[in-house]
Order: structure tokens, then sequence, then C-alpha cells
């Protein structure tokens, strides 16, 4: 507990540990996904009201729980430690000793401040150690952690911290090129605009292998 706020490391375990600083209250964890849902789908509701909305629309009658359950379930499902995918490491018996890089994955996030979308691509690369993973582990890592309100700063670390404690090893590099939707279609309306962060560690520090990884994007 730090500053009345939980900070919650959802890579090592099920259930909440120490890490990052995602604000999450404590009793939150005693809630049940089903009520969940209902809490959100009975506030929803009402700003739903406060906005004039006839909520005996047909159109309109089941938003608040179609709202409610997409949040637990889909966009916001990453801030349940339950959901963290699980990832098998196999012993890297190609002696594969280059670098791989995931690039162009796919990444759906959500602006903390707005909650409105951030949408992009995350291009992510490590150096084998003893172990390699599977693909789809990359891309399943950077959508577990995309799919929580977020900051594009905090998501790459996330991302990054991740995968070096998956893979023993700390030579992995993340890049994000996202669009914040709260800077496209509100406030500042720029749509020409995209936001690029990197978390390099390891030999990912040198030079030579930041050139390599930034050359095959
Ligand atoms: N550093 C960082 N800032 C972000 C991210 N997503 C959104 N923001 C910014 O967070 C800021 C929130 O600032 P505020 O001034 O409180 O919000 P606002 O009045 O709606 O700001 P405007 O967007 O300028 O209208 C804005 O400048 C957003 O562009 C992010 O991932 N990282
Ligand atoms: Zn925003």
């Amino acid at each position: 507990m730090i500053n009345g706020k939980l900070t919650v490391d959802v890579m090592d375990d099920k259930r909440a540990s120490t890490c990052f600083d995602i604000a999450i209250h404590d009793d939150v964890f005693e809630l049940t996904k089903e009520e969940k849902i209902r809490r959100i789908s009975l506030h929803f509701k009402q700003i739903m009201l406060a906005l004039g909305l006839n909520l005996h629309d047909d159109s309109l009658r089941d938003t608040p729980n179609r709202v409610a359950r997409m949040y637990v379930e889909e966009i916001f499902s990453g801030l349940d430690p339950l959901n963290k995918p699980d990832i098998t490491l196999f012993n890297n018996n190609y002696r594969y000793n280059g670098m791989l890089i995931e690039k162009n994955i796919s990444l759906y996030s959500y602006c903390e401040h707005h909650f409105v979308p951030i949408a992009g691509k995350a291009h992510v690369a490590y150096i084998p150690n003893g172990k390699v993973i599977g693909l789809s582990k990359i891309n399943r890592v950077v959508q577990y952690y995309s799919k929580r309100p977020q900051v594009q700063e905090r998501l790459t670390r996330q991302i990054g911290d991740a995968l070096k404690d998956i893979l023993g090893t700390e030579d992995v590099a993340v890049m994000i090129d996202a669009i914040h939707y709260c800077v496209a279609s509100r406030g500042i309306e720029d749509t020409n605009s995209s936001t690029i962060t990197t978390h390099y560690s390891g030999k990912f520090l040198n030079s030579d292998e930041r050139r390599e990884f930034l050359s095959m994007l």
C-alpha cells in the first residue's frame, strides 16, 4: 500500500503483489466479475440519464449492461491478474542467438485521462538467452497490458519488464507508435500526430543493437 493506493504487479502473481503504479482500490479484489458488471452498469445508466438519453429507447436500453460487460470482459480485462496470459518457455534448441523482432503488433489501449482509445503498433525485440517463447505470446503480453486504462509510457515499460521477467534476459526492446484519440478526436483535435515511446535494456542499450532493431522496423 503506497499513499492509500494499492500498487499491483500482475506479472508474477495471479493475484496482487507490488511493482507497477496502477492505482486500484483495495476492495476491488473482493468483487466478482458479475458484481463489477452490475455496479458499472448502474453507474453508466446514471451517466446516460445525466446526458439526457432516453433509456426506454430500444437501441439504448441495454447499453449500460453492454458497456459494463465490455469494460470488464474486453477492453479493461487486463486489470484482472487472472487474465494474465500463460506463457510456455521452450529451450533454445536451435541455438538461435540473433535478435528476434515481432513487429507491427496491433495495439488497442485506453487513455486513463479520458477513457478514449489509444490505437497503434508495438514492436518488440529480444535476444534469446537460454529460453525462447512462442511468437504469439509476445502479442498476448502486449495485449494484456494494453487492456487497461493506460498512459503510453507506463504501457511501454510494463511490456518490457514483463518480457524481461518471462525470458530471463535483460536484452529486450519495446517501441510503441500510437494515436491517442484524446488528442485526435477532441481537445487539440490533431489527427496527424502520433506518439512514439521506447524502452531499451541490456544489449539494446548499445548503439549497434539499437540500430539493428530500428533498421528492421
Ligand atoms: N504523457 C502522456 N500524456 C497523455 C497520454 N495520454 C493522454 N495524455 C495527455 O494527458 C493530458 C491530460 O491533461 P489535462 O490538461 O488534465 O486534460 P485536458 O484538459 O483534457 O487536456 P487537453 O487534451 O489539452 O484538452 C493531455 O495533455 C493528454 O494529451 C499518455 O499516454 N502519456
Ligand atoms: Zn487522454
